[in-house]
């Protein structure tokens, strides 16, 4: 079964009260920020504090990301040697703009993996994309490299770099959020939705998880404990979705002992895209059915 990234919890490297205990709220991942939460002062510290945290404390099952500063800055080579010492799982460039921006990381990686004996290739990589150069090259980008377990868009970037500002409905966002997730479907990776910044607006959090859902995305990158419950909630499948999954599968598993890959079930055909969906909807659900009231 794939692993579930609904919610990616930002958390700032310079922080070490939230860094202890980043992963008690319950984020399918946590992600360690060097790049813009942290001052250009503090930039060395953040990435010692951030080494240590991924060294010696156990986040046990939770996903641990770190977004490291680009290559272009005076930072991102230490970040990447110090995080791939540290045993990091996945590194995340922040505003990738080509498959070239990729394979310059993926090479730093690749060094320090030989040079340390861990083995080449355990180190994973996420691009974010945050300009319309990034935008353009998205299917470059997402299929630059095997490590590559995810695209997510920063709209605050893309938005700034687009010249106009982020909306109630994200209309200035639909290009590029569609352009990514094709990308990533097309290179068979995630997709991940950018933050939304007003943590104490509940209802327009929801609404913009609700849109993102319906558009595909795996989840979305998070900034506080608060966003995570409803992310989850809304991706949770209902009851009765749950129960025509596992009925599909049945099915579809009946049919295929005769021979067909097809069948009808209550009169619909039931055929390898619903299969699909069915499937989707039962990793959707495991987190439920392990946790609570689901039988
Ligand atoms: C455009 C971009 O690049 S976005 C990515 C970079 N930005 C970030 O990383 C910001 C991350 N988020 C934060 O720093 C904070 O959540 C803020 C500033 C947005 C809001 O802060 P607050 O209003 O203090 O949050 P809130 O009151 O909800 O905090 C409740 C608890 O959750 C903790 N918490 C809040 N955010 C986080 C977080 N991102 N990670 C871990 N713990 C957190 C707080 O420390 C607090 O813990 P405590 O009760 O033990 O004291
Ligand atoms: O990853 C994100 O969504 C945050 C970010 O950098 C941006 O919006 O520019
Ligand atoms: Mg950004």
């Amino acid at each position: 079964m794939s692993r579930l990234r609904r919610t990616m919890m930002y958390v700032p490297g310079h922080n070490p009260g939230m860094m202890i205990d980043a992963n008690i709220y319950g984020a399918d991942s946590i992600m360690f920020d060097l790049e813009d939460s942290v001052s250009l002062m503090e930039k060395d510290s953040a990435r010692m504090l951030v080494y240590n945290a991924i060294k010696h404390i156990d986040y046990g099952d939770t996903e641990v990301v770190v977004r490291i500063n680009g290559l272009d800055t005076p930072y991102g080579y230490s970040d990447i040697e110090a995080m791939v010492r540290a045993g990091i799982h996945v590194i995340r460039l922040p505003k990738t703009e080509t498959a070239q921006d990729i394979w310059a990381v993926e090479k730093k990686i690749e060094e320090v993996e030989k040079a340390i004996g861990r083995e080449v290739g355990s180190t994973k990589m996420m691009a974010a994309i945050e300009s319309a150069l990034g935008v353009v090259n998205a299917v470059e980008i997402a299929k630059a490299s095997d490590r590559l377990i995810g695209i997510a868009i920063g709209a605050e970037d893309f938005v700034t770099n687009m010249k106009t500002k982020r909306s109630v409905d994200g209309i200035e966002l639909l290009y590029a959020r569609s352009q990514i997730l094709v990308a990533a479907r097309a290179a068979n990776i995630a997709a991940l939705d950018t933050v939304y910044s007003d943590v104490n607006n509940e209802e327009g959090f929801k609404k913009e998880v609700e849109l993102i859902k319906q558009l595909g995305f795996d989840g979305k990158s998070v900034i506080n404990p608060r966003q995570i419950e409803p992310v989850h909630e809304i991706y949770a499948p209902s009851k009765a979705e749950i129960i025509h999954a596992k009925n599909v599968i049945k099915a579809i598993e009946e049919a295929e002992k005769k021979g067909s890959g097809v069948i009808s079930l209550n009169g619909k055909m039931i055929d390898k895209p619903i299969v699909e969906r069915a499937q989707r909807i039962l990793t959707l659900a495991n987190i439920q059915i392990n946790n609570e009231e689901v039988e």
